[in-house]
């Protein structure tokens, strides 16, 4: 008897990310270097000890070793709660009651910067690629599911701010394609399922049944009442949007690059009439980069700030210079917009 659906899920999941990642291995391998004389890539899991992550674990841990690859593991402590050094520790043990190794536990100080969700995130992060980098390991494994994809695409919806916030997360992200997340498709009820028919215990984060956090909210009561409303396949929906509006903005990137070369003069500076002459989103893209460009900081650009700047060239009657994030500085002058740091 094969084994229970759950786990046949998490686990095919898993392969097929670790196919990519040796199919990856393989591309960039320097010439004459066949696959049996690559060094075993190592793959860590990141794992808070909740159920998506612990899913991922035990699946990485059955399936690493049929692929010639070695797996770790990595949780990061927080320092959040009370009791949350002992509970990583706990974490540490389980990983290496499944055999991962290297395993380890970092210890991590959150910021304030952004609110509590994104400093911890931002601290996870870092932590996560400086243990890739001192196990030199070749990926490191995510457990967001498709519910949280969803999750992400309405905060994404909720923000207002184009295609690119309603694509979710990637499946491959970060440094060289650092980070991989396998459980994508996959719903948060079959992670769970998989760690009870595997007796694998499980650590509900408090966190996330918190009202504090939006993310928590959305959870248990956006979510919940929008299936009830529009009925049960909506996660699904929301997930399938991701994937559909991501292929769709990186397109209109690629797009925006192409063009940004054809709107500038000899000296490099943008020409209002030729911006002028562009789709707004291919527009409003090259706005955007040059804004960064010119020292505006990525995530303090809004939407509103592209808006005033693109009202440069489509509503033209004279207005002053627009004033951006990072003491960036958008004015025209002579058919020509200049956007600089002032
Ligand atoms: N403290 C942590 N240490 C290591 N990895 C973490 C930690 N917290 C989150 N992660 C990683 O980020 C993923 C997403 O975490 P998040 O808390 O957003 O979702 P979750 O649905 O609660 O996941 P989980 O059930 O695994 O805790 C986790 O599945 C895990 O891979």
């Amino acid at each position: 008897m094969g084994p229970h659906p759950a786990v046949a899920a998490i686990r095919l999941a898993v392969r097929r990310v670790l196919h990519d990642i040796l199919n990856d291995q393989t591309s960039r391998a320097p010439a004459g270097r066949t696959a049996e004389r690559l060094p075993s890539p190592l793959v860590l899991v990141a794992c808070s000890g909740g159920a998506d992550s612990m899913a991922l674990a035990s699946a990485l841990a059955f399936e690493a070793p049929k692929l010639g690859v070695r797996a770790g593991g990595v949780t990061v402590d927080h320092g959040l709660q009370p009791g949350s050094d002992l509970r990583a520790e706990e974490v540490v043990v389980r990983l290496r009651e499944l055999r991962l190794d290297p395993v380890e536990s970092v210890a991590v100080t959150v910021g304030r910067e952004g609110g509590p969700e994104a400093a911890a995130r931002d601290a996870r992060y870092a932590a996560l690629d400086a243990a890739a980098e001192r196990h030199g390991a070749t990926a490191i494994l995510l457990g967001h599911t498709r519910d949280d994809q969803a999750e992400t695409v309405l905060l994404g919806l909720a923000r207002g701010s184009g295609i690119r916030s309603l694509s979710g997360m990637a499946a491959v992200s970060g440094a060289g394609g650092r980070y991989r997340r396998p459980f994508l498709h996959l719903d948060r009820q079959t992670a769970r399922k998989a760690c009870m028919v595997q007796s694998l215990p499980v650590w509900d984060d408090p966190h996330n049944a918190d009202p504090a956090y939006t993310r928590s909210r959305l959870r248990h009561e956006g979510l919940p009442a929008l299936e009830k409303a529009l009925g049960k396949g909506v996660v699904e929906a929301l997930a399938r949007t991701a994937q559909l509006s991501r292929d769709d903005a990186d397109a209109l990137d690629t797009w925006a690059r192409q063009a940004e070369t054809s709107v500038r003069d000899a000296a490099g500076l943008l020409e209002c009439a030729k911006l002028y002459a562009l789709p707004p989103a291919v527009r409003r893209r090259i706005l955007r980069r040059a804004a960064i460009e010119a020292g505006a900081p990525a995530g303090a650009l809004f939407a509103r700030h592209i808006e005033e700047v693109d009202r440069l060239i489509t509503g033209w009657r004279g207005q002053g210079a627009i004033n951006l994030p990072g003491r960036v500085v958008a004015q025209r002058q002579g058919g020509r917009l200049v956007i600089r740091q002032g």
